[in-house]
């Protein structure tokens, strides 16, 4: 029979089989302790392989039977020796034939020799009453697992009807319950009467088989692409804090940045979805983007009106503006000279372009920076569809994007990151508009271009970040990070949080790390020798980091987290170097190996 097929493909119709067994048996078991004894020997490894054995060495005799009515033939038998003298022989032969697992025996056999395993259905009456709603008896037999339907009574017509059937759960799996189902008894007990928590009740008290007394719902079901798509949640959600959704314990909770199968979206208000490669199939209810989006664009004012700040120096401002930057010489002076030297002291250099800070001596705000791109209110973190991606051989590497608060230590792990093998990261080179010093090559440590063409590539939207010190231009192109990947290197770049959303497309496919700073315990232990470069005394010598530098950096990481920690793919607290250096390299190692998730709006970017 289909269920007990031994092929490869048949072993979970054996294995599902057995273990329905101890549910089937349960009506027929007087104490736990029997039923506890079914359940272990029907899950017994050794038996499955016992019968799998069996089986298969059957199978291989290839047995035919030899005739299809064999139950019918032992009853002629039994009538006609009824008329014969009876001698010990034939008495036993009918006391044989009579016994009812003989009997059940043969049955199956002529069901098998038939090859007929549907069930016979009763002839159809001819008396239907076309004016009487045609009622379904469906008998569920309950195990551990819930039904996964929800109930609820109708306003208008006080009827009790299936709400919704989880996809995946016990009532879906049967394929005999559906929503808009009215329900009329359970276990014969007539439910028109109850309230929803009493038949709950009911349910939650019975044993064994349930009887449910349905009249089908006339609703035709639509087919949908359920479960062929995967979103990313971009919010942390627990159902049992949620007020609104009409059953807790069908909720299912996820943390931001978990990868979720939708299996259901015929509500518009609550989906149903369960969690990536979960081998549990039943799905849970989540809220759907659309009326997430909606509660949350309720509350996002009070999110939003923190704007963020990275500096303890001066008062915090509405907006973000640019860092005071220093004379970019003196990071070239700290080098030998060496390629790679170059890229990293520039590179050190570029990190302030997504600092922000002011002149302390002009107080003039040097990073053009608009005040919608802090905070944008039209994207409320809901959900992104994602779909599956691993890098080919032949394409080019994903770009590396770190983020973090300023001192959190950036730098420090990008050129560490680099120097591991400088043929395979690379850095941009950045752009400035002041005038090249001698020790300098255009292109190496600068790309070094004319104000007026610096103006016409920034109205062209050419940099991704750029600012002004001191009546220079610095900025990073978006050229400079195509030349980096051109080489077939990683390009690793490290870009304030607000950037991020301009880099996620399909030709940059950003990896987005957050450098999170530890406790302030930590950081103090762990700083005791270290400078902060961004920041210099008058006399541009590096400081090291005072207690306030700690509380700030802290304060800005949670700033950045909860408003960007939606655009992060990974967060890397910076709190013993070496460890989180590895964590980034193998961070790295496992984006060329592996698959990942990207959102789906990529492929149309
Ligand atoms: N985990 C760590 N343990 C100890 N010192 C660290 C650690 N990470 C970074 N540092 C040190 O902290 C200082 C600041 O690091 P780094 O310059 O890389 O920070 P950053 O995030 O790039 O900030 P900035 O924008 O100020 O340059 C450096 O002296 C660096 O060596």
């Amino acid at each position: 029979m289909p269920a007990l097929s031994t092929g490869s493909a048949g072993d979970s119709g054996l294995y599902e089989l057995l273990a329905a067994l101890p549910a089937q048996l349960q009506p027929h078991v007087d104490s736990q302790e029997d039923l506890t004894f079914l359940w272990d020997m029907f899950g017994e490894k050794s038996l499955h392989s016992l019968i799998h054995e069996k089986l298969h060495s059957y199978e291989k005799q290839s047995p035919v039977p030899i005739l299809h009515g064999a139950a019918a033939l032992a009853d002629d038998l039994a009538e006609e020796l009824q008329n014969k003298p009876l001698n010990s022989e034939i008495r036993e032969l009918l006391k044989l034939l009579s016994k009812p697992n003989v009997k059940a025996l043969l049955s199956v056999h002529d069901t098998v020799a038939q090859k007929n395993y549907d069930p016979v259905l009763p002839a159809m009456p001819d008396d239907i009453d076309d004016e009487e709603d045609s009622v379904k008896i469906i008998r569920l037999v309950k195990n551990r697992e819930p039904l996964g339907a929800t109930i609820k009574k109708d306003e208008q017509t006080g009827a009790i009807v299936v709400a919704r059937v989880m996809r995946g759960g016990a009532a879906h799996r049967s394929g005999l319950i559906h929503v808009g189902d009215e329900l009329r008894e359970v276990n014969g007990i007539p439910v028109d009467d109850k309230r929803p928590e009493e038949i709950i009740q009911i349910l939650a008290q019975s044993q064994g088989a349930i009887t449910f007394k349905i009249i089908p719902s006339v609703k035709e079901e639509t087919p949908s692409k359920e479960g062929k798509m995967f979103i990313r949640a971009l919010f942390d959600y627990d159902p049992k804090e949620d007020k609104a959704i009409p059953c807790k314990e069908a909720g299912l909770s996820f943390r931001r940045g978990d990868i979720l199968q939708v299996m259901s979206q015929d509500d518009a208000t609550w989906w149903q979805a369960k969690h990536e490669g979960d081998a549990n199939p039943r799905a849970g209810l989540i809220p759907s983007k659309h009326f997430q989006e909606r509660r949350l664009a309720l509350r996002r004012p009070e999110i939003l009106v923190q704007p963020l700040k990275v500096s303890n120096r001066k008062s915090y401002e509405e907006t973000v503006e640019c860092e005071e930057i220093k004379e970019d010489a003196e990071y070239a002076g700290n080098n030998s000279g060496t390629y790679i030297d170059a890229v990293c002291a520039t590179a050190g250099f570029r990190r302030s372009f997504r600092l922000s800070r002011k002149d302390k001596k002009t107080n003039k705000s040097m990073y053009e920076c608009k005040k919608s791109d802090q905070y944008d209110t039209a994207d409320v973190p809901t959900y992104e569809e994602v779909t599956p991606y691993r890098r080919q051989t032949n394409e080019k590497y994903r770009l590396g994007v770190l983020v973090g608060p300023v001192g959190v230590g950036l730098n420090e792990l990008k050129r560490k990151l680099l120097i591991s093998d400088t043929q395979h990261y690379g850095v941009t080179v950045p752009h400035t508009t002041r005038a090249r010093r001698s020790q300098e090559s255009d292109g190496v440590e600068y790309i070094f271009i004319s104000k007026h063409l610096f103006e016409t590539d920034v109205q062209n939207n050419k940099f991704i970040e750029y600012g002004e010190y001191k009546n220079n231009y610095y900025g990073t192109s978006i050229d400079s990070i195509r030349s980096v990947l051109a080489k077939n290197k990683v390009c690793l770049l490290d870009v304030q949080p607000h950037t991020v959303k301009h880099l996620r497309t399909l030709e940059f496919k950003p990896y987005v790390i957050f450098i999170k700073p530890p406790s302030i315990e930590r950081l103090r232990e762990t700083r005791k020798n270290a400078k902060i470069i961004s920041s210099r005394d008058d006399q541009g010598a590096v400081k090291p980091f005072t207690e306030e530098d700690f509380q700030e950096m802290i304060k800005s990481a949670q700033i950045m987290e909860s408003q960007y920690g939606h655009l992060f793919d990974k967060i890397i607290i910076n709190d013993d170097l070496t460890e989180a250096f590895n964590e980034l390299k193998t961070t790295f190692d496992k984006l060329e190996t592996e698959t990942h998730w990207i959102p789906v709006s990529w492929l149309h970017s």
